[in-house]
């Protein structure tokens, strides 16, 4: 599984998702009608106020709300197709799956602070590659892990660390790191930069920027902060409150903005309140 040679490595036609009913809580409809394509090379940025459906996106494209766990409720797909790198994400066979995880990096939201507890900066980056190869050659593993520690700028010192010892921007990007280790093709990133300060924020918008002019890469990068997609997106998608209302440049996007979600959210960049969804005026909710 791989991106086709001249075809799109993600294509959304008409999703809409749900969350079923549970315990009191009656069904949720947290996507409806999502239609857009990522191109090969593309970075695409979304964007949207707190609950519009961005990490139901991400999870769902990730492949993350079809892995089998037990407890938490998972959206379903409930209308509509995605195909990613190719595939038809519904139905997937559990070995489809393993292949889409392989190729797809996923960052989920609360990577940072769900890292395995009892074990170090070194064994947390290097395990995806383990899980699937127990017999990797370790000296490769441990330069690999080296590499992508360094490219997330943080020292060598903390490969032996465990993340109860790191910041939280640390251990944010640690699972940059993690996410990045098998070298996937297409990266979705929940908010990469969340809790990381501005400098070194640059640097991680910086890497992904790198990755996608080096080889064969595509990305769609959850962010509140537009400085962050500025950097990395070609474009941005807007939600809001599950449904998909401008895609574009960021100058196409907000240079004239036809709904008013948009232009709200355009003006609260401009006044510099860069906190989209913080529950504030404008474009907060
Ligand atoms: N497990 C769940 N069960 C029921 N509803 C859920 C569940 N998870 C999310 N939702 C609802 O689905 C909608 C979309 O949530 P989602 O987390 O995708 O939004 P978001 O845009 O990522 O928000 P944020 O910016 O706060 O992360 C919200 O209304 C949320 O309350």
């Amino acid at each position: 599984m791989s991106a086709p040679a001249h075809g799109h490595p993600i294509v959304v036609s008409d999703l809409s998702v749900e969350y079923p009913s549970h315990g009191a809580s009656p069904a949720h409809v947290a996507l409806r009608g999502i239609q857009f394509r990522l191109a090969p090379g593309e970075v695409l940025g979304v964007l949207g106020s707190a609950g519009s459906g961005k990490s139901t996106l991400a999870q769902v494209l990730s492949g993350q709300a079809l892995e089998p766990r037990s407890g938490d409720v998972r959206p379903v797909v409930t209308g509509g197709e995605v195909r990613v790198l190719g595939t038809k994400l519904q139905p997937m066979s559990r070995r489809r799956l393993a292949e889409l995880r392989f190729h797809v990096g996923y960052l989920a939201q609360d990577a940072a602070i769900t890292l395995p507890a009892e074990l170090t900066v070194s064994e947390l980056v290097g395990a995806p590659i383990l899980e699937r190869d127990r017999r990797y050659d370790r000296r490769a593993l441990a330069s690999r892990v080296a590499t992508l520690i360094d490219a997330v700028r943080l020292p060598l010192t903390v490969l032996d660390r465990y993340p109860y010892e790191l910041s939280s921007g640390q251990r944010q990007r640690v699972a940059l790191a993690r996410s990045l280790v098998l070298g996937p093709s297409v990266l979705i990133a929940d908010e990469p930069t969340a809790g990381i300060d501005v400098t070194v924020r640059d640097a991680v918008a910086g890497l992904i920027g790198d990755m996608r002019e080096a080889h064969a890469f595509s990305a769609i990068v959850v962010s509140h902060d537009l400085a962050v997609l500025r950097r990395v997106a070609n474009r941005v998608a807007v939600l809001d409150r599950g449904s998909l209302v401008a895609l574009g440049t960021i100058d196409e996007v907000f240079a004239d903005p036809l709904h008013p979600y948009v232009r709200a959210l355009g003006a609260a960049l401009e006044e510099g309140r860069a906190a989209i969804g913080d529950g504030g005026s404008g474009a907060g909710r």
